[in-house]
Order: structure tokens, then C-alpha cells, then sequence
């Protein structure tokens, strides 16, 4: 499989603000080979990874469990050290620099709280602004943003175990931005919350990037916040990159396929329809799929005049069945 590399990835930014070139990390890990017997083995979790980001984007960056994301982050933030390769992230290497870069960046983990557990929401942010010496002006009108837009007004004397998942998240938001970072790297940020939380959270982060600038290096498994979010992804693999680029090509990659939902005025037996195929027949609903990158004009037109059409309407390819098709393509291949 070819895998197209976006004309953002490939061409000369004037602003670059992540850089990796040929990243690896190798973990050397032991396992247990018999009751006595220790084998010792490498895990290559990233194998060579390189892209640019410019000021002001927000990237997705999925894949499936295991195939590198966190650990590439934790590479960009410096918490680890690269095994081989290089990265610079507004022109600081993370490992070298890594107190100096801690001031540009700011990060979420959607597992772990950044905050401190018995202390209310508020004292964690009091001491979020002396770690980093936020100065005093800067310090309340961010906090007034972030509690405005977050709607932590009536959390901020709870203290951070006592909050709900949604709570805490966005409470863990608030805390990443409050020093006004210019890269902002969230790992699973929506993971485990409801529709309107998720919502609320994607909102926030839509409006710091239109707002602020901000960067933003997003993974995640729910890909609505792809979809709500990012205009290029990247899809990583085996440590590898696998794609990148927008989501529209994400699709034509995996050779993904619109659905036309047909209602019609009684049970047919299943419709044949030059470009589409019928996938379900459910009394007297079908479900007629069709590439994706086809117009659904001329499969309605043809529809409506062969069949005795009363209702419908199109539903797009999940993006999880996209990659899943990208991964079976390259598992066959490999
Ligand atoms: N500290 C470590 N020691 C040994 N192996 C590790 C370590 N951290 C990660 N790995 C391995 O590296 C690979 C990549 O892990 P990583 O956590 O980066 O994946 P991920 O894409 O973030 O997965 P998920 O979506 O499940 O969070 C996995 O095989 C994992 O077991």
C-alpha cells in the first residue's frame, strides 16, 4: 500500500513548532521464559518517525492499542529520551531543555490527573501559577476563561477526587492552559465521558486554537473528536507512520464506502443499482452502500426512478472501519 504524505507534511514551513526527524524509541523489556529463565527482548515502540507541524494546527494523531502514540508523546514532552532521531518542539530538544520547553508546552492525559487529589480545584491552580510563575494579571483572566468556558465556577472548592470523570478532565484542561502554552499535546482527553462533557471539552478546545493559536497534538480512540476537530490526521502503527493527511483521503485510502439509506412504500426484494450494492434489507428499509467518493446525486436519481422511493438518507463511513481496512491492507501485505 502507497500511503500519501499531506503537502503539509512534505513542504517548507515558515513556523514550525514540532519537528521529528527518523524519532525511534527502543524499550528493553524482560520476560519471563520458565520458572527461572528471564529472556531479555527489545520492543521497538516507535520505528522512525518524522513530521512538522506548523504554529496554529491541530493534529490528530490515532492508531490502534500499542502503536506508539503515548510514547511518542511523552517523547515531545521530554519525559522520555528518544532511542534515536531528533526532535525539536518551538526549536527545543525536549530532553535537553526539558525544564525551559515545560513553559511552552502544556499536556493531558486523559488517564491520569495532573492535579493534586485532596486539594480543592482552586489551591491546584494556585499552585499550577508558582510552579510556573504565572504572572498575577495574566493568571486571573485566564482562570476567568477557563472557568467561564469550562463551567468550573461551581468546582473550584471541591477537591479534585471528589469530582466526576468529566469534572476532573476538564479541571486537568484548565490546569494545562493556565500558563498560556503554545503546544498543547491531550492524550485521550475525552476518554470515559458522556456526549455533552465530550462536547463542552471539544468547544473549549476549538475556540483556544481559533483564540490563542495554540497547537494542538490530540490521540484519541473516539474519532468524532477527530472528525470535530482536525483537519489532518496522522495514523500510526507498529511505531511507523502510516498516513498522512486530511480525513477525506483517510477514506479514499481505506477505500471506504458511503451507506444510502432507502425507505421504500413496501418490502422489495434486495435493489440493483449500477455503483451501489445492497448491504442489509430490513422490511422495507435497505441499506445500499457506494465509494465513498462518489456523489450520491446520480445513485438517488436512479433510485427514486426505478423503485418506489419514500424516504432516505446517508450515513458516512466510520472512520474506525477506515482504519481497520488500512491495518488489514497492510496486515495482509506484510
Ligand atoms: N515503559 C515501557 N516499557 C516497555 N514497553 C513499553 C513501555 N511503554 C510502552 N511500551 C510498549 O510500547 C508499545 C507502544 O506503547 P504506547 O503506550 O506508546 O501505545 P499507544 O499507541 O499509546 O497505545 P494505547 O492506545 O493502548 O494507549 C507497546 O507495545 C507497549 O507495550
Amino acid at each position: 500500500m502507497t500511503v500519501p504524505v499531506s503537502e503539509a507534511a512534505t513542504e517548507a514551513v515558515t513556523d514550525t513548532v514540532i519537528e521529528l526527524d527518523g524519532v525511534e524509541k527502543v524499550f528493553d523489556v524482560r520476560r519471563k521464559a520458565g520458572p527461572l529463565r528471564r529472556l531479555r527482548t527489545q520492543v521497538r515502540a516507535v520505528d522512525g518517525i518524522s513530521f512538522t507541524v506548523p504554529r496554529g494546527e491541530i493534529v490528530g494523531y490515532i492508531g490502534p492499542n500499542g502503536a506508539g502514540k503515548s510514547t511518542t508523546i511523552k517523547m515531545l514532552t521530554g519525559i522520555l529520551n528518544p532511542s534515536g532521531g531528533r526532535i525539536r518542539i518551538c526549536g527545543l530538544d525536549p530532553t535537553r531543555d526539558r525544564t525551559r520547553l515545560a513553559r511552552r508546552i502544556g499536556v493531558v492525559f486523559g488517564q491520569r490527573t495532573t492535579l493534586w487529589w485532596d486539594l480543592p480545584l482552586r489551591d491546584s491552580y494556585e499552585l499550577v501559577r508558582r510552579m510556573y510563575r504565572i504572572d498575577d494579571a495574566r493568571y486571573a483572566a485566564n482562570l476567568a476563561a477557563c472557568v467561564e468556558l469550562l463551567d468550573l465556577g461551581p468546582l473550584l472548592e471541591v477537591p479534585v477526587r471528589q469530582l466526576s470523570l468529566g469534572q476532573r478532565m476538564r479541571g486537568d484542561i484548565a490546569a494545562a492552559l493556565l500558563h498560556d502554552p503554545e503546544v498543547l499535546y491531550l492524550d485521550e482527553p475525552t476518554i470515559g465521558l458522556d456526549v455533552i462533557s465530550k462536547t463542552r471539552v471539544r468547544d473549549f478546545l476549538r475556540r483556544v486554537n481559533a483564540e490563542r493559536g495554540t497547537t494542538v497534538l490530540l490521540t484519541t480512540h473516539d474519532l468524532t473528536d477527530i472528525e470535530q476537530l482536525c483537519r489532518r490526521v496522522m495514523v500510526i502503527d507498529h511505531g511507523r507512520l502510516m498516513y498522512d493527511g486530511d480525513l477525506g483521503g483517510l477514506h479514499a485510502v481505506g477505500d471506504s464506502e458511503r451507506t444510502l439509506v432507502a425507505d421504500f412504500a413496501r418490502e422489495l426484494p434486495p435493489v440493483e443499482i449500477e455503483g451501489a450494492r445492497c448491504v442489509k434489507v430490513d422490511g422495507p428499509r435497505q441499506w445500499l452502500a457506494f465509494p465513498a467518493q462518489a456523489s450520491a446525486a446520480p445513485l438517488v436519481a436512479a433510485v427514486a426512478a426505478h423503485y418506489p422511493l419514500v424516504d432516505l438518507s446517508v450515513r458516512e463511513p466510520a472512520i474506525e472501519d477506515v482504519i481497520a481496512r488500512m491495518y488489514g491492507e497492510d496486515a495482509d501485505r506484510t
